[in-house]
């Protein structure tokens, strides 16, 4: 922690003897709540703490679209009857009561809420979670603009309209300033004026918006957090007319222990890269092993939204405040350590039907990347494409490596940099909760254990993205002893042609063979006469 601390803002949770209820679990009941992307990660976490905790609330609203051929229904049931929402069922038995599914799409104007829907919004919202976004790294900018600047926009506009609005908590990232160094808890003013962005972006053309696009993101990777840096400044320009509050995560990672240690549901941040490692595809990476590796829990950022969203109602902050929801300042892990963790959980944990042992190592040079990239994950696919193409099956190694070192070499940004976020108004907020709430809502990433929670995330990876059983175990340990096997076979063979083609070609080889075998010789006659001798 920073030394600017003089009190002791975490203190221990107090053991209390009857239970006290939760004051922020007690201000959600009876309420009306409205969450975007409540379909995603974040969402679904923050939806299952708030039925699990406030199972009294009114209604939660949410805004979906259909997808993948599923009508809305279809996929709130599927969420409904997910493991995550397990406990909930036991806590809320009418949850599906309580949940209502909007049709709504943010890539359109007025996001398609119809009026009738949008009335019922309106007159009855009390709290409104904003947390839908595209979190593509490499979104065409007209997109990422539609949905993370137009739409915060658009719904900004409806919370204005909104009679019994308490609060407004708008999700954005810490890296929506990760062109600076050290970030404090304030709106930064991009170059460009936001209206202007969203004017441009409807009569520029595609072409034209591809050309102009990596001037406007100036020093920022990405199109992602560009459109988030001006999401935060929409935010800010209506924050006169609302009680607003933004949350920055910084890279959101599986549940620490909320409903259970592990949960992850999709491929974003480091997960998919923790499949690729332990598939054994990924075997290095252009990373700074002494770069803060600064992830965050997700059910740690849903109970901080949580406690901001019943701050903000109840003590109405006359500014908006900003609220870093980073690990790296109060304990920090690095990428190195990281890597190991990982590494050390695959022992324990391994994943089935690997394509080699997993091995990752972190390299800070670009020669080294390449030449990784050339041996380690290029060579290996060409072998195996090979392979299949004699035993007449369809290659698709070599492009699935492309894919991989694409994806790889957009989140090496944020690998090899570390960023120091100020935590004021989070440090001021958990030292404003009861102790009740703060082990309810507990985001005190301090008693986080690294090793243990690597260890729950690659297990979590395993059953709930790889689908795998545990039962499998066994198996999986014994391809890898395979592989193994293989590997010192390969590297044996290898070897030994490399040396007989160096035989043939030169006399030094030739002389350093026979020293060698002549030494062998003497060294075996010489152990075997010694051992004779004692007999
Ligand atoms: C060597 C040691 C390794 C040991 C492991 C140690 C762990 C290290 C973890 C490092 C993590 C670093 C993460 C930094 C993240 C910074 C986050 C900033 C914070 C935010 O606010 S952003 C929110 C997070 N957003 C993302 O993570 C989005 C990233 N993804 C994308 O932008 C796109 O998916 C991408 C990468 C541009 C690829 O696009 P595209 O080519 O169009 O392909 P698809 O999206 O359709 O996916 C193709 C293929 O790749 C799989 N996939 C997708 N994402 C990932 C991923 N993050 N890692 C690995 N694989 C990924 C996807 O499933 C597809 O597979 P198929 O089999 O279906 O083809
Ligand atoms: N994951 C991370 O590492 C980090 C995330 N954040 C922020 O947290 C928030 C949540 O992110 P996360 O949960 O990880 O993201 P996900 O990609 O998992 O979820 C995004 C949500 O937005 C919804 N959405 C996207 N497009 C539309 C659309 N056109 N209409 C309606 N809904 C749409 C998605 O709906 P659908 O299911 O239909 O696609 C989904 O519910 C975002 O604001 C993100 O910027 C911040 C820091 C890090």
């Amino acid at each position: 922690m920073k030394g600017h601390l003089t009190r002791n803002l975490f203190p221990e949770p107090q053991k209390t003897k009857g239970r006290v209820m939760s004051t922020i679990a007690a201000f959600y009941s009876g309420k009306s709540i409205l969450i975007t992307g409540a379909t995603g990660f974040l969402g679904k976490v923050l939806m299952e703490k708030l039925f699990r905790t406030s199972p009294d609330l009114k209604v939660i609203y949410i805004l979906v679209r259909p997808k993948a051929g599923q009508t809305l229904q279809q996929r709130v049931f599927q969420i409904l009857n997910s493991k995550l929402f397990e406990k909930v069922k036991d806590v809320c038995p009418n949850v599906h009561e309580k949940i209502r599914a909007i049709y709504a799409d943010l890539n359109q104007n007025d996001l398609a809420i119809s009026k009738e829907d949008k009335q019922e919004l309106l007159s009855c919202t009390d709290i409104v979670f904003h947390c839908a976004a595209t979190v593509r790294f490499d979104d065409h900018l007209r997109h990422a603009v539609q949905l993370n600047v137009t739409a915060t926009q658009q719904l900004l506009l409806m919370a204005s309209q909104m009679p019994k609005l308490e609060a407004f908590i708008h999700i954005s990232t810490a890296f929506s300033n990760c062109n600076l160094k050290h970030i404090d808890e304030v709106i930064y003013p991009c170059p460009v004026e936001p209206k202007k962005i969203i004017d441009s972006m409807e009569w520029l053309d595609d072409a034209i918006i591809d050309e102009i696009t990596p001037k406007l993101i100036g020093d920022r990777p990405n199109t992602y957090t560009y459109t988030k840096a001006l999401g935060e400044m929409v935010v800010q320009q209506e924050s006169s007319n609302l009680n607003i509050a933004i949350v920055r995560p910084s890279i959101v990672g599986a549940t620490w222990q909320e409903p259970f240690p592990g949960w992850v549901d999709n491929l974003n941040g480091p997960s998919g890269l923790i499949i690729a490692a332990g598939k054994g595809f990924l075997r290095a990476i252009r990373g700074t092993p002494k770069a803060v590796a600064d992830l965050i829990p997700v059910d740690t950022v849903a109970n901080l939204t949580l406690a901001v969203g019943w701050y903000t109602a109840v003590n109405r902050p006359k500014s908006t405040l900003i609220y870093h929801c980073t690990s790296g300042n109060f304990n920090p892990c690095y990428w190195g350590k990281m890597g190991f963790q990982v590494l050390a959980a695959f022992e324990k944990i391994p994943f089935e039907r690997a394509f080699r042992r997993p091995y990752a190592d972190f390299t800070t040079n670009t020669i080294t990347t390449q030449y990784w990239n050339a041996v380690s994950h290029r060579a290996p696919a060409i072998i195996y494409d090979f392979y299949l193409r004699l035993t007449g099956r369809k290659p698709r190694m070599t492009k699935l490596m492309n894919r991989l070192l694409r994806t790889v070499s957009m989140l090496e940004y944020f690998l090899n940099r570390s960023w120091e976020w100020s935590t004021y108004n989070t440090e001021m907020l958990m030292s404003e909760l009861s102790p009740e709430d703060q082990r309810v809502f507990n985001f005190d990433v301090r008693q986080l254990n690294w090793l243990e929670y690597i260890e729950n995330y690659v297990l979590g990876v395993k059953k709930y993205l790889l689908k795998e059983d545990m039962a499998g175990v066994p198996k999986a340990k014994q391809h890898l002893k395979r592989l193994r096997n293989i590997h010192y076979l390969f590297n044996t063979a290898l070897f030994l042609i490399a040396w007989r083609l160096l035989i043939a070609r030169s006399q030094m080889a030739r002389n350093v063979w026979f020293f060698i075998v002549n030494f062998c010789y003497k060294f075996l006659s010489y152990f075997r006469a010694s051992s004779t001798l004692k007999v």
